[in-house]
């Protein structure tokens, strides 16, 4: 591991601001939902189509770098008794705990991705009742370094069922072979036979969150198909999105993006 490269990114982020970066990604008019030729639907497709294989299910699922965004766990609420949430910065942890406890009535508005979630699905869930489920799902909020040979520490008593990651990995490593490291880290926390679902960023070298600008590892298709092969996964399903110049507005240089399915050898 790099350690010199990875103890600058930890300080970087410490400089990462929330509410910059859900309105950077998350917010209109980037987040656009009329059509799945936009990012944010064709992520939350995805997402829903997995999830109703009825597949990926257990009692324990943990999302690795969940940052201040809950979009990526609305489908798995309905497979999971317990979602972990985690983070390496308090500050985001925080953010999912005020939204949890509807502590802050000014944080992000994350109701037109419940509902957008609600309709795909197609259960006739109201979206206020799927919203509710989360939260109590979400029972634990964690801090984690995916640079640790243990991310979580003593804080996981056991492997877990399935992970899920969204955008985490590629953005807190400083190069390739930490990258590969912190793979090999977060895939200790997942039980034999576990999936993983990872969605991340195709060639992207920065983004922007507020004041201070990220690096990010660019990664090919081909390098996450490597990464998932050498660490002993078997990958069921692999989707690629190309970001549309429309939606190039200069706070990432972001070419694409990945859903992967994958699971790991019993
Ligand atoms: C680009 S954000 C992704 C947030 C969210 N998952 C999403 O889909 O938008 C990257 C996240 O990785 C977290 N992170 C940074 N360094 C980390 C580390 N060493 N271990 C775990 N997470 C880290 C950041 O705090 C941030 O929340
Ligand atoms: O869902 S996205 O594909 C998305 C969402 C989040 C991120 C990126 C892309 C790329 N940079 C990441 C930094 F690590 C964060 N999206 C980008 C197009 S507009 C809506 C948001």
């Amino acid at each position: 591991m790099n350690a010199i490269g990875v103890a600058a990114m930890a300080e970087n982020y410490q400089k990462f601001n929330p509410m910059a970066y859900l309105q950077n990604n998350y917010a209109p008019p980037r987040a656009n939902f009329t059509s799945e030729e936009f990012a944010v639907p064709w992520k939350l497709r995805r997402l829903a189509d997995a999830f109703a294989t009825g597949k990926i299910t257990g009692h324990t699922l943990i999302d690795i770098g969940t940052g201040p965004t809950i979009y990526q766990l609305l489908s798995a609420c309905d497979y999971f008794e317990e979602i972990i949430a985690t983070d390496f910065l308090e500050v985001n942890r925080n953010f999912i705990h005020n939204w949890v406890h509807n502590e802050d009535k000014d944080g992000f508005d994350w109701s037109p991705y419940i509902q957008h979630v609600c309709k795909i699905e197609g259960k006739g869930e109201m979206w206020k009742e799927k919203e509710k489920k989360l939260k109590k799902k979400l029972k634990r909020i964690l801090p984690i370094d995916i640079h640790q040979p243990d991310p979580l520490g003593s804080l996981l008593s056991q492997p877990a069922d399935a992970l899920i990651s969204t955008f985490c990995l590629e953005a807190a490593s400083p190069d390739r072979p930490s990258y590969d490291k912190a793979f090999q880290n977060v895939t200790r926390l997942l039980k034999p036979g576990g999936h993983f679902l990872m969605i991340g960023a195709l060639e992207e070298s920065f983004y922007l969150a507020g004041e201070v600008k990220l690096t990010v590892v660019p990664l090919s298709e081909a390098d996450i198909k490597e990464s998932f092969a050498k660490n002993g996964y078997h990958i069921h399903d692999f989707h690629s999105y190309s970001m549309p110049p429309t939606l190039k507005i200069g706070v990432d240089d972001v070419q694409g993006i990945f859903f992967i399915h994958a699971q790991k050898s019993a």
